[in-house]
């Protein structure tokens, strides 16, 4: 069954009243009309209310948020967690994840992504930013399963102009698919790998593309310092600049991961409107050996997101837990204990990955649509509650999300999530053919 068919509180276009819930300090009530907009918050808000009491949620003094978004992700890589840690980053790429992802055919990619959404939406997040191979997979996941994505092509030309036409045919073909598909909470963005996969040509194109059919541009940006080193020797510039000569850094640009940025490239990501999205927990396990300068980033006026990456390099999607690795990494790295606060790491996991999205969503106000979370005010690390923000970004993770709602759909409550055994067991069983069909050649 997917959600589209689901009766009761899950299935869609009901009012919901959600009581009881603490919002900015305050305890509140927030209402949500059929067309999943959020038309009030506010202490008596929900007095007015005429809908049906099966559509009324307790929140319980819950800490309510809006749903974050994880804005670098490479959804489908569920399938391949746990089979390959503890390697350098190119050998991890090209020894055993490129070669594994030879072997993935379109349903692995559905199960895959279902499995990821499930993730997501257990930890609270509902929108995610997403690149990778056989989208239409991805978006048929997506739809189903009720959460919001901008999906990407994962565009690798290789310097080859053979495959850079296959790969402009493959971006447009996704496009296409996600206007048909006529579904607001889906979008497309064009997905130029990074530099060293994708030529100057092919960047050039992703760039022109994404202009005339208004849509975002997600890439991978100075990741380690070989890229920018690679970089200069090849074009006699750094990635940032090299990008820039390509077209590819605008305010729908999503540029992940940033670590080796030096202050002129966080001016110029500045000055283009650019989203830099940190991805704090993959490049401690992968080591890129330098954090995201956030604090150059901001003050030069870029905007600042968060993403978990893919889970062959988090191991999760919990953006939770990426909210406190970003804080204390940092710290740690900038050796400054004021850098990346709790607020700041708050925003970066939700109104700046709205952001950089796109999405009007990002805020519990009136008249945006209702992408809410409940987290628990009873788990043991909620208590006591000083202070809520410090406690969602450094003693919570995902665990404590009770509630999810996406869009005034409810997908998860009270920690229930609808048919979650019967993906489970198909994105497991998916997991195990493909290895086995990878062992055996
Ligand atoms: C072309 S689809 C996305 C492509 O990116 C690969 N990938 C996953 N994690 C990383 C990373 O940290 N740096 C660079 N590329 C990465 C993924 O395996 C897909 O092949
Ligand atoms: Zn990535």
């Amino acid at each position: 069954m997917t959600s589209d068919d689901m009766d009761g509180i899950f299935g869609k276009n009901h009012s919901l009243l959600i009581t009881n819930v603490v919002v900015d300090t305050k305890k509140v009530d927030i209402v949500i009309d059929e067309k999943g907009i959020i038309t009030s918050v506010g202490e008596m808000a929900g007095k007015a209310w005429k809908g049906d009491e099966d559509f009324l949620i307790d929140g319980n003094g819950a800490l309510a948020l809006p749903g974050l978004v994880n804005t670098h992700t490479h959804a489908a890589m569920t399938l391949l967690r746990g089979y390959a840690d503890d390697m350098i980053l190119q050998d991890w790429l090209s020894q055993k994840i490129w070669p594994l992802e030879a072997h993935l055919k379109p349903e692995d990619i559905y199960w895959a992504t279902k499995l990821a959404c499930i993730e997501m939406i257990r930890s609270g997040t509902t929108a995610f930013n997403d690149m990778y191979f056989m989208m239409d997979q991805a978006a048929k996941a997506v739809n189903e399963t009720g959460i919001r994505a901008v999906l990407s092509y994962g565009f690798i030309d290789l310097f080859n102009a053979e495959k850079r036409e296959a790969e402009c045919k493959a971006t447009e073909n996704l496009a296409a698919h996600i206007k048909s598909l006529d579904n607001p909470r889906i979008t497309a963005a064009v997905g130029p790998h990074a530099i060293y996969t994708v030529s100057p040509e092919g960047l050039k194109w992703c760039a022109e593309f994404a202009q005339q059919q208004k849509i975002g541009i997600h890439i991978h940006l100075s990741e380690t310092e070989k890229e920018v080193t690679d970089c200069v020797a090849t074009h006699g510039k750094r990635p940032a600049a090299h990008l820039d000569s390509c077209g590819i850094l605008t305010p729908r640009t999503v540029a992940a991961h940033c670590c080796w940025l030096d202050d002129a490239e966080c001016r110029l990501l500045g000055e283009r409107g650019v989203s830099a999205a940190h991805n704090p927990v993959s490049n401690m396990k992968l080591a890129t050996n330098r954090a995201m300068p956030y604090a150059d980033l901001k003050a030069a006026g870029a905007n600042t997101c968060l993403g978990t990456d893919g889970c062959a390099s988090n191991n999760n999607l919990d953006m939770l837990e990426e909210m406190k690795v970003a804080a204390i990494l940092q710290k740690f790295f900038w050796n400054n204990p004021t850098v990346l606060p709790a607020p700041e790491a708050l925003a970066m996991a939700s109104a700046n990955g709205a952001k950089a999205l796109g999405l009007p969503t990002g805020r519990l106000v009136a008249g945006v649509p209702a992408d809410i979370i409940l987290v628990s005010n009873r788990d043991a690390c909620n208590i006591p509650l000083h202070n809520a923000t410090s406690n969602l970004v450094y003693s919570t993770n995902g665990g404590s999300v009770e509630t999810t709602i996406c869009n005034g759909r409810v997908l998860m409550l009270d920690r229930g999530i609808p048919d979650e055994a019967y993906v489970l067991n198909g994105a497991a069983e998916a997991a195990v053919a493909l290895v086995e069909r990878a062992q055996s050649g």
